[in-house]
């Protein structure tokens, strides 16, 4: 059995505690933990094997034992980097993130197919504030050989779970686990992460 990491990165308030709780649980519960970090695992099936699947949801603000960005970027098999369809900056963020995680994984002699990484225009149900549009997305994606998504975590169950499923699928199929430098701190396990979720921080969008 083999290990697959993927890292669940972009700016603050973008939805990605709100995508990994819908691939996890199936459910979106609209107001989502910041102040940790955390990992959450799960076993899945990938053509009939098992795979111990890490999902990482970094935190945006400060936190204690906080890993920096570069860790995360060399701690995981593959990356889901989201944006917000109805915010720019992070948008901005986004491409700045993809860009690094090129840079690291080519800095750090890694194979080019090692660094799976994914685009995700998040909030899609939000088009009427519209701020990405989607060609330009698109061509960033092809610029930087990601594969490119847009949806909607609030609205959308199957789409999120395809996604991280196609990214699990890709992970494993681009197969050797990559030497770990650090990892970043906090497991949780699905049972605690439905317990953690209410009483957070509240935001609006
Ligand atoms: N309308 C809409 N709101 C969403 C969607 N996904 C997430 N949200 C909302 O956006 C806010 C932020 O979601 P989070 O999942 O906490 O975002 P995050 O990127 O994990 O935020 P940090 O942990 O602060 O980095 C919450 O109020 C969610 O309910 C979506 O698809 N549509």
């Amino acid at each position: 059995m083999n290990d697959i990491k993927i890292s669940v990165l972009g700016s603050e308030g973008v939805g990605k505690s709100a995508l990994i709780v819908r691939f996890l649980t199936r459910r979106f519960i609209g107001e989502y933990a910041s102040s940790s970090e955390c990992i959450y695992r799960k076993r899945v099936s990938v053509e009939g094997r098992q795979v111990n699947l890490e999902l990482h949801d970094p935190c945006s603000q400060p936190c204690e034992g906080q890993s920096t960005l570069n860790d995360q970027i060399l701690w995981a098999d593959g990356f889901i980097v989201v944006y917000d369809i109805s915010d720019y900056a992070s948008f901005i963020t986004a491409k700045a993130v993809v860009h690094l995680i090129r840079e690291i994984h080519l800095g750090a002699a890694k194979r080019d197919g090692d660094s799976l990484v994914f685009l995700v225009g998040n909030k899609q149900d939000l088009c009427h504030m519209r701020e990405v549009r989607r060609e330009e997305a698109q061509r960033l994606a092809a610029e930087s050989r990601c594969h490119f998504y847009e949806l909607s975590a609030a609205e959308q169950h199957q789409e999120v779970v395809l996604i991280f499923s196609k990214m699990v699928q890709n992970a494993s199929l681009g197969g050797k686990a990559k030497e770990r430098r650090r990892r970043p701190s906090g497991s949780k396990s699905v049972v605690k992460l439905i317990n953690n979720v209410f009483g957070k921080r509240r935001k609006s969008v």
